[in-house]
């Protein structure tokens, strides 16, 4: 479960007095996320997700992804809305950290997702991208490759604890990756955590995408092979090629990928999954006391890069010549 900061009863009433939501009728800590703290929030107005964000989101950046919501939101992606209290103002604070309410969202997500999950995903995420082009706010990957050489070095002396040899094959995949990182591939927002737990379903028709506060200007390119890892192994961490197609496919006949894009696509596979291997390492040995969440596994990331490591090239993912 992922609530890091309670929230006192008396104090909540108080921050709810200055929206028109009407009264609080309940607000439940949510099990699932990993990053900020979560309540559901039923008012006399409906049903709301109250977020306090916690130590990855900067404040500064709160004003880009909730004017990228609205952005999306009016393109026709189905996002959460931030809710504006009395003043006009979506971002409050709340138990001493920045605050907001968003609309709630109908749909569930897939733990397990099939062929035809891919295949929405991939369509909807080209979708987004397009739909993100003529956003005018830009902010910067702070966890592409310039930033994971520091975060590892936060805690590198650790890695054995996590896994055998994980310090020297991560000190020499950086290498690696600082030296072919691609650098003018197409790039826009991209939602940059399009993991299963973000993408509600109903049936196979994706019903809406959620949490933004990974959202950054980079690749698209990234943001696909970042969704390839998270939508296309087996729960023993194999790849699977006919959900890698299809997302591939799907998401190519909205936005086609250039030859750079394609060429670039095993690298980019690779540093996706370094990405999150990463942040889960890091995450896995800071569990902050008293913190109600289940850190996630980072040797599931360690076997995706392997796989990525050993792709000769862009057709291994059903791409290129
Ligand atoms: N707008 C929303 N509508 C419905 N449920 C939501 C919404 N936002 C978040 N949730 C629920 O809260 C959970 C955690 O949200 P998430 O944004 O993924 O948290 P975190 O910021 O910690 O990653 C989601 O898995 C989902 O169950
Ligand atoms: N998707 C990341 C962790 C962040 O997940 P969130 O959806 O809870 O923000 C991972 O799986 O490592």
């Amino acid at each position: 479960m992922a609530v890091y900061t309670l929230v006192d009863d008396e104090e909540l009433i108080a921050f709810l007095a200055t929206y028109d939501l009407g009264p609080l009728l309940s607000c439940k800590g949510i099990a699932e996320g990993v990053e900020n703290s979560n309540y559901y929030l039923h008012t006399g107005a409906g049903s709301f997700i109250l977020t306090l964000y916690e130590k990855r989101v900067a404040e500064a950046d709160l004003p880009f992804f909730l004017n990228l919501m609205e952005h999306l939101a009016a393109r026709g992606v189905t996002c959460p809305l931030p809710v504006k209290n009395c003043a006009g103002l979506a971002l409050g604070r709340l138990a001493g950290r920045p605050a907001v309410i968003v609309t709630f969202l109908d749909g569930y997500s897939i733990h397990h997702p099939e062929i035809a999950h891919c295949a929405a995903l991939g369509a909807n995420l080209a979708q987004l991208h397009l739909a993100g082009a003529d956003f005018a706010q830009r902010r910067r990957n702070a966890l592409s490759v310039e930033g994971w050489r520091p975060l590892f070095s936060t805690c590198a002396s650790r890695a054995e604890e996590v896994a055998t040899g994980l310090r020297a094959l991560v000190d020499a995949e950086l290498d690696h990756l600082e030296r072919n990182w691609p650098r003018d591939l197409p790039s826009g927002v991209i939602h940059a955590d399009l993991f299963p737990d973000n993408v509600f379903f109903l049936g196979e028709r994706i019903s809406g995408l959620i949490d933004f506060y990974f959202a950054c200007t980079d690749a698209y390119a990234y943001d696909l092979a970042i969704c390839l890892n998270a939508w296309c192994f087996d729960a023993e961490h194999r790849y699977q090629p006919d959900k890698g197609a299809a997302l591939l496919d799907a998401y190519r006949r909205i936005r086609p990928l250039s030859s750079a894009e394609i060429e670039a696509f095993p690298t980019l596979a690779r540093g996706a999954a370094l990405r999150f291997l990463l942040t889960r390492y890091v995450d896995w040995l800071n569990v902050p006391p008293g913190a109600l969440v289940r850190p996630k596994d980072p040797r599931e990331y360690l076997a995706k890069l392997r796989f990525h490591q050993s792709a000769a090239d862009a057709r291994v993912y059903g791409v290129g010549a």
